[in-house]
């Protein structure tokens, strides 16, 4: 079987700044994909989309974006590229007073591809009039603008970056919707850095996580969340759960330890469940799983 090209590619992709560095990020988004991107406050998550995009020179490594080599996305050669990617930051790069059907107009002049009448549907479904200025959206309302922005040039790759956090439980379901849409057809792919894990949970194919500017794991979803358990041990169950062999992850077993008792992260919950039918085991999130790798020891 041929592994399809990927969107988006980062081979050890390094970055020095005065008391951080990234170093050796692997990264990749391959087509019909949702990569979920995830790690604390100051991982490393922006500074990799950034150098992704070709907004800042990466020290160390290489990479591609829609086949365009990363050093290239800053010159000529990106430029045509740029109009295949659709990216959203947490932050709005719209002057207060501008009018959401004067951004329209604007995008209509810089993108080859730009649908009047996809944008317009979506700013319709998102509640968002025409006439309404930058400055009278709220954080949200903004989000929404840029997804619709993002998604209205007909882009093949869509780049988010903290995108749903100022969204309500309602309008995150409908992005969520717009995102597992926007893959479905196999050939368009998305990269989405996130704190909200229950998001990923929901749509990701794949969850990244990076930790003090290092790659720590990079795993299928549905390994997580319907393979593994949690397992919830007293301190006397542990010796028997860890010698079982069915505690051991790809570095060993990883264990939290909490006031009430320990839990041991367990790769397959049913086969667990099988041998400790007394122990319960429930279902691990992407969340349970950050915790375990972040913070979780070998006992
Ligand atoms: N231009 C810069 N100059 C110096 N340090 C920087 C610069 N940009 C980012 N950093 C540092 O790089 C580190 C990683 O920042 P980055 O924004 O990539 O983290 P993040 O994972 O996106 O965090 P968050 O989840 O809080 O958005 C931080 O320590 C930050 O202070």
């Amino acid at each position: 079987m041929t592994i399809p090209s990927p969107l988006l590619e980062a081979h050890r992709l390094g970055k020095h700044y005065d008391g951080f560095t990234l170093s050796g990020v692997d990264l990749r988004v391959g087509p019909g994909e949702v990569v979920g991107f995830v790690g604390r406050n100051g991982a490393g998550k922006t500074t990799t989309i950034k150098a992704l995009l070709g907004l800042i020179d990466p020290d160390e490594g290489d990479g591609a974006v829609l086949g365009t080599p990363i050093r290239e996305m800053s010159r000529k050669a990106g430029t045509a590229t740029k109009q295949c990617i659709g990216v959203v930051f947490d932050t709005l790069a719209y002057p207060d007073a501008v009018r959401v059907r004067d951004i329209a107009g604007v995008m209509r002049r810089c993108y080859r591809d730009w649908d009047d009448a996809a944008f317009d549907g979506l700013m319709r479904s998102f509640g968002i009039g025409p006439r309404m200025t930058v400055g009278e959206l709220s954080r949200g309302m903004g989000m929404k603008l840029s997804l619709a922005c993002a998604l209205a040039h007909a882009p093949r790759l869509l780049v988010l970056d903290e995108a749903t956090a100022g969204l309500d439980p309602m309008a995150r379901d409908e992005a969520l919707d717009l995102l597992r849409g926007f893959v479905e057809d196999g050939s368009r792919g998305v990269l989405m850095s996130s704190h909200i894990t229950s998001d990923l949970d929901r749509i990701a194919d794949r969850v990244v996580c990076i930790d003090a500017g290092r790659i720590v794991f990079d795993r299928p979803k549905d390994e997580i969340t319907d393979m593994m358990g949690v397992a919830r041990c007293r301190a006397r169950d542990l010796d028997s759960v860890l010698g079982s062999g069915l505690c051991d992850g790809p570095s060993g077993p990883l264990v939290l330890r909490r006031e009430y008792g320990v839990d041991v992260a367990v790769p397959d919950r049913f086969a667990f469940a099988g041998r400790f039918p007394d122990i319960p085991c429930d279902h691990m999130t992407i969340d349970d799983y950050m915790h375990f790798v972040l913070e979780g020891g070998s006992r």
